[in-house]
């Protein structure tokens, strides 16, 4: 009798882009509602060890705003750019993501906001979150905001906050502040201890909002309405770090991740993992010749995955062409 083996494994995508994107440091990674890839880059800004004070406040504000188009929408077979926007916007580009009407809501680390962009080219903010310029832990203000999910249903917003706090907040569609938790909040579960809540995305199925819990090497997973923790994901393969986390409803719920060097030492080989999100098993891992810093991760509903590198001022593509064989039992 015949059984069909199937082996899948994600393997990079080498003649991806056709021609070469001009990138800085990518930081962060959307789909749009046509599984087009949108790429947040740093043009050329960088993120170095002289960008901030030890308050978090940016020091180089007198470069003024990035001049490239920190916003493109690239075409995700053949990699050709669709659509460029973001000028003279940003400073220190971080995370990116689309809601449900194809609006950008990104976040500036050396701004300390959160914004609402129009996809219509015109950048015009909608929403605007946090002071410019302005570190801070209320609810007025945040320090280097990380990402940001969107619920499609509700249209609540939450931002990962960030670099020098470390907490998740909600806020309304509008952006009225609803409720936060981590660091600040009443509640005092240890468990729920971020250090550097660096990449968020919602589960619709599930309902649910998943955070890259970097520096603690974890992925942590809640209910999206009320902050209740739901679930841990810690494997020995991440080494010390979790950058990013994307997440696809199918096979019962995979979530993607890329892992991070350790400043303490407990680094493991750089690579993408995927992982079934209810047994927390390990699926598969793919890495390309070459990860410098992998800083954000997508998956499209076609299962190609896009990894943005802000050491190697590139992406990356991967995906599973199953190589099934038959074999005679
Ligand atoms: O984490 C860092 N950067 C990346 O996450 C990023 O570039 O977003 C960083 C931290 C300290 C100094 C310089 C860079």
């Amino acid at each position: 009798e015949e059984v069909l083996d199937q082996e899948y494994h994600l393997e990079e995508v080498t003649d991806w882009p056709e021609s070469p994107l001009q990138l800085g440091q990518v930081s962060g990674l959307a789909l749009d509602s046509d599984d087009n890839l949108v790429i947040f880059h740093r043009g050329d800004h960088q993120w170095g060890v002289n960008s901030f004070d030890n308050s978090g406040k940016y020091q180089q504000q007198s470069l003024g705003p990035i001049q490239q188009s920190t916003i493109l929408v690239v075409d995700p077979v053949k990699g050709s750019v669709l659509k460029a926007s973001g000028r003279n916007m940003f400073y220190l580009p971080h995370g990116i993501t689309t809601d449900k009407d194809n609006n950008y809501w990104v976040t500036d680390v050396a701004l300390h906001q959160v914004f609402k962009l129009s996809s219509d080219g015109r950048d015009t903010p909608l929403v605007v979150l946090g002071e410019a310029f302005e570190p801070g832990s209320d609810k007025e203000h945040f320090c280097k905001p990380t990402d940001v999910a969107v619920d499609p249903v509700t249209g609540n917003v939450y931002v990962s906050d960030g670099y020098c706090n470390a907490r998740i907040l909600k806020f309304s569609p509008e952006g009225t502040y609803l409720s936060h938790w981590g660091a600040g909040s009443s509640d005092r579960r240890r468990r729920v201890q971020f250090r550097i809540p660096h990449s968020l995305v919602f589960l619709p199925d599930r309902r649910e909002l998943c955070v890259a819990d970097r520096e603690n090497g974890r992925i942590q997973c809640f209910v999206a309405e009320s902050g209740e923790f739901v679930k841990e994901i810690k494997k020995q393969e991440f080494g010390g770090e979790v950058f990013a986390i994307s997440y696809a409803p199918v096979h019962g719920g995979l979530i993607y991740a890329v892992n991070g060097e350790s400043a303490y030492g407990r680094s493991a080989p750089l690579k993408g993992f995927v992982i079934n999100y209810s047994t927390k098993e390990i699926l598969d891992d793919f890495s390309p010749e070459n990860f410098g810093m992998p800083h954000d991760i997508v998956v499209t509903k076609d299962g190609r995955v896009f990894v943005g590198d802000a050491a190697t001022d590139s992406v990356l593509k991967f995906s599973s062409d199953s190589k099934s064989t038959l074999t005679k039992v």
